[in-house]
């Protein structure tokens, strides 16, 4: 019976995606290791085979309880670290940029494990400690500790400045208290059950005085008891969607717990043998924001995750869709034609295949920036100009993070409806895959509210008559007069950024202007910002963070592409991502009279169907030039080799077992159709 049903699929699904592979005009190898690099490509191959040989990697489509989320989480954490990958991110830039990638596709609850240690907690305390702090590093570096981030609380998130946790100098030691229900610490990765160490963020009080925000590192268990210390009390936030399930998200109330002095974190900053607070930081708002510097870091990962999510939604749609027939020209389940066919289904699905391309080569030209930047730092240097660079980096991770993370949900969630019914089931992964990605809309700085960091640099480099010229060119645009449509051009890529840099100056004018006008009204400087956000401030930080996605693959295709083919589908996918993203902006486009008549909006319409067509053949291969392996995609619906049906049915017979309370039910059943005898 079985076998006869297998040789049934078979026939049926004679997988057509090899057919898909053969239209396209490139080889997808080439165009991967252009995108990413050869030698990337090959680290994070050598992670994927390790964890493929691994038994605690394996894992199916069940939905774990909290505590097996927790368990397999510990576990999976513990081998990475015994094949000690990675030290600190700086340490091996190349092999941590694999591990994160990989980790990211295969569960972002064993990333978070991780990089919740190694990166945020570890990076606070070396970023803003001194040689005071080289002995906890050390045991950071070894796993000797396990370490939390503990800044949130529960009445204070995005406002960190007004935190309420207390921190009081006594006699040479720290206070630490929770005075109130909000003060208690909230949604800190790691804490709950396994966090040795903590850096948290809090009032300090020397001398009756409130010296304001400041970071310290805590011990808060006994690492052979995991008892807590005196004075602290740990706890676990509860269930929670998705991978996120696996991440322990505990909550942490002090009542006067005691620790040394060393706990502060002191780079810039100390409390003298005679109890006085001294400090290098000229205002309370420049040692905060050192102290949040390691949050623009972790920033600049989240963007990744919105890649890989674009990237999994895409290459788990459009493999299903060439699988995937419905209707045909002619009656007949054999005249059927897969669901890609249609221009719907590309029109819905091509946009975000291009974006997670184009957004891969952005990220990946960030990070070298960003790298850059940092051996800098830790070099030691001050000058201006690096100033200037952390505050680019600033504006550009405050506004590509919304944006990155904003796409990979909407992929995700354009993903599941494509695939219709079996989109759902947790075989296919994409509902997992959008409940894993859903918070990094919120954390590292919710989106709506970080954006504003963005279009606040902005705003003020508006008002220098100076040339604007920063590290990294993303506010050229400043110095170059906008141009009103003139027509369309060979060059739809050059047309886009022209009309982004008009929007830029559009809505840099506006919001000032506007501001201005609130300003005369009597509006303080906090109104007028809250009020010139909606339509302006707001959309002046999407379209500057989307314009230099653009303009920085057009850099990557123009100046390192090398192959010819690869080069003209990469021009292909940054056309359509071009207009794609423009499209969304066609009503401030008119109301800025950039142009007027329906002319243009219609033209560029017309050029983002045509686009989308010209990709018709090339869509499988550049699917396959993104796509995890198979062992970390987890996909039944998107796995390469096609073969959906028989992966689908592979799945289904794994439950055919009646639960217990189906006695019940029998004797249900029976009770009452004896009494309807009676
Ligand atoms: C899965 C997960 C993991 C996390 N891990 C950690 C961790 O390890 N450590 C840690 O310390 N924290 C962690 N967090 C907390 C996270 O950093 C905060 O939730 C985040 O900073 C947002 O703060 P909030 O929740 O207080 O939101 P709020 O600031 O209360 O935001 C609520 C709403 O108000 C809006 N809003 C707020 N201010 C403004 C404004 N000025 N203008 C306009 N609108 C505004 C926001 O846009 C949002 O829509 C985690 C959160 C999640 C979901």
């Amino acid at each position: 019976m079985t076998t006869h049903y297998n040789i049934k699929m078979r026939k049926m699904t004679a997988p057509l995606i090899d057919k898909y592979r053969k239209l396209a005009s490139f080889d997808w190898r080439t165009f991967k290791n252009t995108i990413e690099g050869e030698e990337h490509v090959i680290l994070k191959q050598k992670i994927v085979d390790k964890m493929k040989a691994e038994p605690v990697f394996q894992r199916d489509f069940r939905v774990l309880s909290l505590e097996e989320s927790r368990e397999i989480s510990h576990k999976r954490w513990k081998k990475i670290c015994e094949w000690n990958l990675f030290k600190d991110p700086y340490s091996d830039v190349d092999q941590f940029h694999a591990l994160v990638e990989v980790l990211e596709g295969y569960d972002q609850g064993n990333a978070a494990r991780l990089f919740l240690h190694a990166n945020v907690f570890g990076a606070a305390v070396k970023s803003q400690g001194t040689e005071r702090h080289a002995e906890i590093i050390k045991k950071i570096d070894n796993n000797e500790v396990v370490g939390a981030f503990c800044l949130t609380e529960i009445s204070h998130g995005s406002n960190t400045a007004e935190v309420q946790t207390t921190v009081t100098y006594d006699n040479g030691e720290l206070i630490f208290n929770s005075p109130n229900i909000g003060a208690i610490k909230c949604w800190a990765g790691n804490l709950s059950h396994s966090a040795t160490h903590v850096v948290v963020f809090a009032q300090l009080h020397v001398a009756g005085k409130n010296e304001g925000f400041h970071g310290f590192v805590v011990q808060v268990r006994d690492p052979i008891t995991f008892q807590t210390l005196p004075g602290i009390t740990i706890g676990d936030m509860g269930s929670k969607p998705g991978a996120w399930q696996g991440v322990e998200n505990g909550w942490l109330k002090f009542d006067n717990h005691r620790a040394p002095l060393i706990a502060l974190l002191n780079k810039g900053c100390d409390i003298t043998k005679d109890g006085k607070y001294v400090t290098s930081f000229k205002s309370a708002s420049e040692k905060q924001s050192v102290s949040l510097g390691t949050l623009s870091v972790g920033r600049l990962g989240i963007i990744g995750k919105g890649v890989t999510a674009s990237m999994m939604a895409s290459t788990i749609a459009l493999r299903y869709s060439v699988a995937r027939r419905q209707f045909g020209p002619i009656k007949g389940v054999e005249n059927e034609i897969p669901v890609f066919e249609y221009p719907l289904q590309q029109f819905r699905l091509f946009p975000y295949l291009t974006a997670s391309i184009c957004m891969r080569i952005f990220q990946k030209k960030f990070f070298e920036h960003f790298t850059g930047y940092m051996m800098r730092v830790i070099q030691g240097e001050k000058s201006d100009e690096l100033a200037k660079f952390s505050r680019e980096i600033h504006a550009l991770s405050s506004g590509a993070k919304p944006v990155a993370t904003w796409l990979g949900n909407e992929s995700l969630a354009e993903a599941r409806k494509a695939c219709g019914g079996h989109g759902f089931l947790h075989l296919s992964r994409l509902n997992t895959l959008r409940d894993d990605n859903d918070p990094s809309m919120t954390f590292e700085g919710e989106n709506f509210m970080i954006l504003q960091q963005t279009s606040n640099i902005l705003l003020a480099k508006s008002k220098s008559s100076a040339k604007i010229l920063t590290p990294m060119r993303t506010m050229e645009f400043f110095n170059h007069q906008p141009i009103k449509f003139q027509g369309w051009t060979n060059d739809t890529i050059s047309d886009v950024l022209q009309a982004y840099r008009f929007l830029l100056h559009h809505l840099i004018q506006k919001t000032n202007s506007d501001a201005e006008i609130l300003k005369k009204s009597g509006k303080n400087a906090f109104e007028v910002r809250n009020e010139t956000q909606v339509h302006r401030a707001l959309n002046l930080s999407i379209i500057y963070s989307e314009n230099t996605i653009i303009e920085w693959t057009k850099e990557f295709l123009e100046n390192e592409v090398e192959d010819r083919n690869v080069k003209e589908v990469l021009r292909k996918v940054l056309t359509l991502y071009s207009l794609f993203v423009l499209e969304r902006h066609l009503a401030t486009l008119y109301i800025s009279e950039y142009t007027t008549g329906g002319q243009f909006g219609d033209q560029l319409r017309e050029k983002l169907r045509s686009s989308i067509f010209s990709l018709k053949n090339e869509a499988i291969a550049l699917v396959d030039s993104i796509a995890p392996d198979d062992f970390i995609l987890h996909s039944v619906l998107g796995a390469s080799d096609g073969r959906v049906y028989e992966r689908i049915f592979a799945e289904f017979q794994k439950n055919t077992k009646q639960p217990e309370w189906i006695c019940d039910l029998a004797q249900f059943l029976h009770k009452n159709s004896q009494s309807s005898k009676l």
